[in-house]
């Protein structure tokens, strides 16, 4: 599924209006009914909880994880219940007359029944009690609430208006929607500041601000999203959650927290990346008859990583076929260069998860002092001496036994658990210039590279994939960690374009930018690998992938989706997500 920035979909609305021909009265049309449909299908299974009134728990980016669930999303209209809701709430009858006589065989038969169904998805389960309060900003985002508002009165649902400014503001499409709902005689109300009362409503519908938006909600916007929130009603958002950045995902104050965010046509990138999805809720992407096909022919290259894109656009065979005569030379040989006296375990969980990861074989290379010590860690890997100090720690000279034994390996990966180390920026220079294999560069090789003049140095055939951290992203492109969350996709893109890296910044969501400017957003995983350890793994998934012939894109992308179902199987395993450490997510790949 495509990702998309305001002023991509406000590229895509003007082909389809100008180029299709289709009026932007109809996209606005069924972006209120998707909207509409999407709050009644939200009171009926409200209305089944036995829960009418509940507002949603929490609230903000640490409210439960559901958006994080891959299943908890939905495309289109397609999302999960219509066909079983449309089954129950059909209404379906027998003809009262026979329409033929006799059957095949010239005896009796059954009447043919004649089957109705009824607009199932505009059919709420316990309209007399609810009552919705419909927030309408002077933009389209209000034009759209206040089509759902026609909508939802026509399921019967009590609905009422409060604008946020005077309605004579309001233009073009959404000025028409006001009308319309005047004349269908809805209640309506202009805030005239202080704080509205919320009382007596079972929803509040946000269409105050949507990919129009320009900063923070100013006067009574703000004043309005303040209130809705204190209200403890549930919220759903149109488009997106007034106040956030649609682009980024940054929320700004206030900002809407909403249950549930019906996204219109395309999702915009700001609904997946953290604080923006913590705020959206659970976010359902409705078709509004802007065709799909657009945003590929327009060239858009951002997208939700899902197994659906892994096939489509980066052509992995998600299944991991193997021939049926591989063998382990056919799967590639995976150097893993990393660990040190303290840090040994980093060491060993990369080398071990490129082996989960499929490679066919695995070399673990460490200061030689400590082979001794490591034998028999894990009885798969081959382990290697590569120089070093006395005391178990790297040195510069240790680039020269890397390289060598790199030179018999398909691929290398650096970094965890290595430690800094004298004349560490000439070892790293060393191996980046030496190695012609694919390399992956993690952990202390970044805040290495960090200090470097990389860009200087001999160009690199074979692909180079970074994996930081946000505080390793905030070093490489020398801003504050502050600064890399703010717009983590647009930073990730540029960083990659700019030095023809394949960049994974990790962290809730994790981004893959490849120089080529494609992006992917990541949503599996969960907060339960935020332990020591769970970044060296991703080191081992990604290198043990590009061993199998997976290019920089591929691998890294794959990977990151694999590292995160893995995290969320061990938390399934151990019942428990604060219970999963490291070497659990090894053993659940
Ligand atoms: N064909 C289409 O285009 C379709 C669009 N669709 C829908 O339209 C939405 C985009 O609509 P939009 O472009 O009209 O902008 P929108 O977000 O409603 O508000 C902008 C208004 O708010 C104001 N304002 C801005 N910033 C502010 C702030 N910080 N604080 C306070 N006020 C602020 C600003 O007023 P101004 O300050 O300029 O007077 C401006 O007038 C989109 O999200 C989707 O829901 C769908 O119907 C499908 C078809
Ligand atoms: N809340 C979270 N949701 C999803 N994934 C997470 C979360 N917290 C951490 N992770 C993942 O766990 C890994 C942690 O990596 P890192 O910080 O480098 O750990 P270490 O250096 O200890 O190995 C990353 O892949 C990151 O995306
Ligand atoms: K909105």
């Amino acid at each position: 599924m495509h990702l998309v920035t305001a002023e991509e979909m406000r590229r895509l609305d003007c082909i389809t209006i100008d180029r299709l021909g289709i009026p932007a009265v109809a996209l606005m049309e069924n972006a209120g009914r998707a909207i509409a449909e999407e709050i009644i299908a939200f009171c009926n299974r409200r209305g089944k909880a036995g829960m009418a009134g509940a507002p949603r728990q929490g609230g903000g980016a640490a409210h439960s994880s559901a958006p994080l669930d891959a299943s908890a999303w939905a495309a289109g209209s397609a999302h999960g219940e219509p066909a079983a809701r449309s089954g129950a709430r059909g209404v379906a009858f027998a003809a009262g007359a026979t329409l033929r006589s006799g059957g095949p065989g010239g005896g009796p038969a059954s009447p043919p029944k004649l089957t109705i169904s009824g607009d199932a998805a505009l059919m709420a389960d316990h309209a007399e009690s609810e009552h919705w309060l419909v927030l309408v900003g002077k933009g389209n985002n209000g034009g759209d609430g206040l089509v759902a508002a026609r909508h939802l009165r026509e399921a019967g649902i009590a609905v009422s208006l409060l604008y946020a400014v005077p309605p004579e503001s309001l233009t073009g499409e959404a000025a028409l929607q006001r009308d319309a709902a005047a004349a269908m005689g809805l209640p309506a109300a202009v805030h005239g500041g202080g704080s509205p009362v919320f009382a007596g409503y079972s929803g509040i519908l946000d269409a105050l601000l949507g990919t129009g938006a320009a900063g923070a909600p100013r006067g009574v916007y703000a004043e309005l999203i303040a209130a809705a929130n204190a209200s403890g009603k549930p919220i759903v958002s149109a488009d997106i959650p007034s106040g956030l950045n649609a682009d980024t995902g940054e929320t700004h104050e206030p900002c809407i927290q909403a249950s549930l965010t019906v996204c219109l046509a395309f999702l915009k990138r700001g609904l997946l990346q953290y604080p923006g999805a913590g705020a959206a809720g659970r976010v359902v992407v409705r078709s509004i008859g802007i065709p799909a096909g657009l945003a590929r022919e327009e060239g858009l290259s951002a997208y939700w990583l899902t197994p659906d894109v892994l096939e489509g656009v980066l052509g992995v065979d998600v299944r991991r076929r193997r021939a049926p005569d591989g063998h382990k030379g056919t799967y590639g040989h995976v150097l893993v260069a990393a660990g040190s006296l303290r840090m040994s375990g980093a060491g060993l969980l990369a080398a071990r998860a490129s082996l989960r990861a499929g490679c066919g074989l695995a070399t673990w290379a460490v200061p030689g002092k400590l082979l001794p010590l490591l034998v028999g860690a894990a009885p798969e890997l081959m382990l290697a001496g590569a120089g070093g100090e006395a005391d178990g720690t790297w040195n510069a000279a240790a680039a020269e036994e890397v390289l060598k034994l790199a030179g018999q390996r398909d691929v290398l990966a650096i970094g965890p658990g290595i430690g800094r180390f004298e004349d560490d920026k000439a070892w790293l220079k060393a191996i980046w210039e030496g190695s012609e294999c694919p390399l992956v560069v993690d952990a202390d090789a970044l805040n290495i590279l960090a200090e470097c003049d990389y860009g200087s140095w001999r160009q690199r055939k074979a692909p180079v994939i970074l994996t930081p951290h946000p505080g390793e992203m905030a070093r490489l492109a020398g801003v504050q960690t502050k600064k890399v969350q703010r717009d983590r996709i647009g930073l990730a893109l540029s960083f990659a374009r700019e030095r023809g890296v394949t960049l994974v910044l990790k962290g809730a969501h994790t981004v893959i930018a490849s120089p080529d400017g494609r992006v992917f957003v990541n949503t599996t995983g969960h907060p339960g690998m935020a332990t020591g350890g769970a970044g060296d793994c991703l080191t081992g998934i990604i290198a043990g992938l590009l061993a199998q012939g997976l290019d920089g894109a591929q691998a890294a992308a794959f990977g990151v989706y694999l590292h995160g179902l893995a995290g969320e199987k061990a938390a399934l395993l151990r019942d428990d997500p604060a219970s999963v450490i490291a070497s659990d997510i090894i053993e659940a790949l």
